[in-house]
């Protein structure tokens, strides 16, 4: 019998590894990954609203990973923005260096542009064969907030969200790409304070609950370029075999996100996997119209492990480039928030201390940089490859 394999990664609790069954990814069953119809939340009626909101609560609970068709945004909005996104990543790489991260210090290098290679969220597989284009929420391109009452933002809030003045040069990036990036982004803030809403129902709290959480709201987007992997020739391979090359190449690392829920546009390409309970990796494959929603680590932790943050990564093996935009969705930073009564079953006891979302995202950036470090150390590694954590998901 082969030896079980298993995958690491990092986690809010530190390194993890989960066992991983022995067979090749496979496509998801809709009853793995559903696609469910949103449709109700647009209706006046709560009863239609309360049953969707417990199709959602179903599968949070189950595979922290759905799809959902007509959210009300056209296609369009998202194909124009695509096209845009690749032109400006085809593109040669001095034309894209100025809106590079490195130089946009006042945004701590959130902000902008990471070339090719340059990421590697998950140190136990390659380097991430993407590029990427990422920004962080910024108020002067919400809806909910008027240009005249951007003076008036509180100034706890104020701390931790970026106003235009200060924030990334959009001046560096041709209006071509802007444009339609930045109205596909107002199109989401919308959608995703009314999910929050639906969202909020499936939690057992009222519809508007946790409204005022989301008022200045952590809603940052990556823009993803996935050129094709190419598969190492025979040469490159035992040239490797000591290295890096041992490695499992991946366009974007096995992975959790770190705050409430993601909402993804992938293009028509394919190689998003989700890993299931067993240990068998998943196959989310593009489905025309809808957006993938995945919950992330802060959920799980106020839900009191009951909403999962699900393992996923992309491998683009298509050999065609890949697009995808990930919308990230939490609280504001300068929110803070417990496991939620409304969750807990009688007598079940609270998992999880109250902790700010600020501090939550630094947590796990520095769980991030601790993995990388202690992969150095070899007892470290021997210990994680027998350690099977069935608590964290
Ligand atoms: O490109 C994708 O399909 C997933 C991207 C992703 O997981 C992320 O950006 O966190
Ligand atoms: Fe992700």
């Amino acid at each position: 019998m082969s030896p079980p394999e298993y995958l690491h990664l990092a986690s809010p609790l530190g390194p993890i590894s989960r066992p991983l069954l022995p067979h090749p990814p496979r496509d998801a069953l809709p009853s793995e990954i559903p696609i469910i119809d949103l449709a109700p939340l647009f209706s006046t009626d709560v009863s239609l609203r309360r049953q969707l909101a417990s199709l959602i609560r179903q599968a949070a609970t189950t595979s922290g990973f759905l799809y959902i068709s007509n959210h009300g945004i056209p296609l369009s909005l998202f194909q124009t923005a695509q096209n845009a996104s690749l032109n400006w990543f085809r593109s040669p790489l001095a034309a894209k260096e100025p809106a590079n991260t490195s130089n946009s210090l006042k945004n701590k290098g959130v902000v902008g542009y990471r070339p090719r290679q340059t990421q590697h969220i998950n140190p136990w597989e390659s380097v991430d064969i993407r590029e990427s284009f990422s920004w962080r929420y910024d108020p002067a391109y919400d809806p909910l907030h008027s240009p005249s009452s951007l003076g008036d933002i509180p100034a706890h809030v104020k701390k931790y969200v970026e106003h235009d003045s200060d924030g990334f040069p959009w001046s560096v990036m041709p209006k071509g790409f802007s444009q339609p990036v930045i109205q596909l982004y107002q199109a989401i803030l919308s959608l995703g304070r009314q999910l929050a809403r639906l969202f909020a129902l499936a939690l057992g709290l009222g519809e508007q609950d946790l409204d005022e959480k989301f008022t200045w709201p952590d809603a940052g987007l990556a823009v993803n370029y996935y050129p094709p992997i190419t598969l190492p020739s025979q040469e490159q391979q035992q040239h490797d075999a000591e290295g890096e090359g041992q490695k499992p190449k991946v366009s974007i690392g096995s992975h959790t996100d770190f705050q409430l829920f993601t909402l993804l546009y992938q293009d028509n390409v394919g190689g998003l996997q989700v890993l299931d309970t067993d240990g068998q990796w998943l196959n989310a494959k593009p489905a025309e119209g809808t957006l993938v929603v995945n919950f992330g680590d802060y959920m799980q932790r106020i839900t009191n492990g009951k909403w999962m943050s699900t393992v996923h990564r992309v491998v683009n093996n298509s050999g065609k480039e890949r697009l995808s935009m990930a919308f990230f969705w939490g609280f504001g930073l300068h929110e803070s928030c417990g496991v939620l009564e409304s969750v807990l079953e009688e007598g079940e006891e609270k998992k999880y201390g109250e902790i700010g979302c600020w501090e939550w995202v630094q947590r796990r950036i520095e769980m991030m940089r601790e993995v990388k470090s202690g992969l150095e150390d070899s007892t470290r590694v021997a210990y994680l490859g027998s350690m099977n954590n069935a608590d964290y998901r």
